[in-house]
Parts: structure tokens; C-alpha cells; sequence
């Protein structure tokens, strides 16, 4: 349990589009941040231990392939871990949970207070219109790595969770073969500089309905990231937390 009001913050990822920009955030409460590149000017290190030994949080924004390495480190090291690196499997869940039983964890898919408000609302329109057919569209930028996004997964993990049922035996991420019902689509697009776009549609034969978030600016991640990392190192016992968690307690 870590106990700041200027908590040292650390940045994995932070030569990366969203870490670059969480890093301009966290102003002079940066500590450092972690690259295949170390630049000892600018306390860029390659080693998560060594970050994670001089932080009292980290803002996770890297890749996939390196979060069950973060999370042996950072657990380690008893520093907390805000992550929002989105494509992980299932080992790397794992690990996640694992050393969420050590640290603190705020793990999200997307920082952004409206989004975040978006996930609340599909869990209640999945429990109100069962048996209509959620679909869920996305569109990214070209150097996105995974489809779905996570933010997708995750809205529409709270559709199944609204349903009561199994995520993973709902979801089609396939376009061919019809719906079964129940089903829970997904359909990614990708082109440009689009920063992030999410539809959450529900289909009736007689009405549709659809939920839509537009982020139009990255710095609206950062700053949520930064918003959870405040939360984090205050005063959070080890656990997986979740954004709605930062925002909806950020004032006490
Ligand atoms: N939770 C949220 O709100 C958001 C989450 N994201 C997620 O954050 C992550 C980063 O996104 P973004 O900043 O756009 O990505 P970038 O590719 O711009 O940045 C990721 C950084 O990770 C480092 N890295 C380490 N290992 C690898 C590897 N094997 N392959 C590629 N990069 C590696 C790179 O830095 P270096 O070369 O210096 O090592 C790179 O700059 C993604 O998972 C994305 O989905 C993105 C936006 C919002
Ligand atoms: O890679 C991105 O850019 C984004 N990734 C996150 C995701 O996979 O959901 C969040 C946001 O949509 C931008």
C-alpha cells in the first residue's frame, strides 16, 4: 500500500503514442520510463525492475508480449501498476491477476471517463433487451496491432455480463455463418489516424438502438491514465481495480 500525493510516476511504453502523451501529463511527478532504448538523459530505462524500483505507480501503455514480464517485476518490486496495454491472452491475464494479489492493479481497456460511463450503460441494455442481437464496431487507426479492440471486448464483455452468460461462448468475431442467437458480434475496421470509434448497436426485427463513443483527441486517455495513476498510489490495497473505480471514487 503506497501512501503520495505526489506520487513518482514511471511510464512503460513512453515512446509510444499514448505513453509520449501520458508522459507530458505526469509533468514533474515523472520518475521515468521503460523502452527497448534506453536514454539515461531522460531516465529512459530497458529494465522494468530498475523502473519500477524508483516509482511509486507505473502507467502501463507497451505491448501485449511484455506483461507477464511487468507483472513478476513490478510485483516484485511492490510498486503499483496501471495498465492499459490492450491484446493480451490468456497467459498474460493470468499474471495479471496474479500479481494483483501482491499490488495494486487498475487495469482498463480505454481511460476515458465517457467510455468508461458507455461499458455501465451496456451491462444495463444487455440485462433490459436479451434477445436482441448486439453487434459491436470498431475503427482504429492503421498501426493498431490487435482486433478487437480491447475496448470493444470489453463492451462487449459487459453485454454478456448484463445477460448473465459466458462471454466466450457468445462472442463471434467471424463475419461468415449466421448469428446464433444470443450472439455477441465484432467487427474491426482500420485506416488512417482515427484515434478510436466505438458503436454498440442492439437489432430488433421492428428497432435498433445504438450506443457510440468517439474519442477525438489521444490526450483524452492520458489524462484518464494519470486520473487512475493518482488514484492507484494514494492509498489502494493489492487488487484489480477498474477505471470505473478512479472515477467514481477520484474525490475522496
Ligand atoms: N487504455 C487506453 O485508454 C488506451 C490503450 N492503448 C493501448 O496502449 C498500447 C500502446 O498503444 P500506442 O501508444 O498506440 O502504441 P505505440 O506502438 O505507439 O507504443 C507502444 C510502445 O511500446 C514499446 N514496445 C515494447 N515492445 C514492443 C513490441 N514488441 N512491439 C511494439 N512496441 C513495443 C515501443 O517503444 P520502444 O520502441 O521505445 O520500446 C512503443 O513505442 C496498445 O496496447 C493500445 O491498445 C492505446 C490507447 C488508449
Ligand atoms: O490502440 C489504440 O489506439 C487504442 N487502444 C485501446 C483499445 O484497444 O481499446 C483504446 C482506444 O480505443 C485506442
Amino acid at each position: 500500500m503506497t501512501h503520495s500525493s505526489s506520487p513518482r510516476i514511471g511510464i512503460a511504453g513512453i515512446t509510444g503514442r499514448l505513453g509520449s502523451l501520458c508522459a507530458q501529463e505526469a509533468g514533474p511527478l515523472l520518475a521515468g520510463g521503460l523502452s527497448r532504448h534506453a536514454d539515461p538523459a531522460r531516465n529512459i530505462v530497458t529494465d522494468a525492475s530498475t523502473l519500477a524500483q524508483s516509482c511509486d505507480v507505473i502507467i502501463d501503455v507497451s505491448h501485449a508480449s511484455l506483461v507477464p514480464h511487468h507483472a513478476r517485476a513490478f510485483a516484485e518490486a511492490g510498486c503499483a501498476w496501471v495498465l492499459g496495454t490492450t491484446g493480451l491472452d490468456k497467459t498474460a491475464q493470468a499474471a495479471v491477476n496474479d500479481a494483483s494479489k501482491t499490488i495494486a492493479v487498475l487495469q482498463a481497456a480505454n481511460f476515458s471517463p465517457a467510455l468508461t460511463m458507455l461499458l455501465a450503460l451496456a451491462r444495463e441494455l444487455g440485462a433490459a433487451l436479451p434477445d436482441y442481437d448486439a453487434e459491436i464496431a470498431e475503427t482504429h487507426h492503421r498501426q493498431k496491432v490487435d482486433a478487437p479492440s480491447g475496448t470493444a471486448l470489453a463492451i462487449g464483455r459487459a453485454v454478456a455480463a448484463g445477460r448473465n452468460v459466458p462471454f466466450d461462448q457468445v462472442a463471434r468475431m467471424d463475419q461468415n455463418g449466421k448469428r446464433p442467437d444470443g450472439a455477441i458480434g465484432f467487427a474491426s475496421l482500420r485506416g488512417g489516424q482515427v484515434v478510436g470509434e466505438h458503436d454498440l448497436h442492439f437489432y430488433a426485427a421492428d428497432e435498433d438502438i445504438t450506443l457510440s463513443h468517439r474519442a477525438l483527441d489521444r490526450r483524452v486517455f492520458a489524462r484518464g491514465a494519470l486520473k487512475a495513476a493518482h488514484w492507484l498510489a494514494h492509498h489502494r490495497d493489492a487488487g484489480l481495480y477498474g477505471m470505473e473505480d478512479a472515477l467514481r471514487k477520484h474525490t475522496d
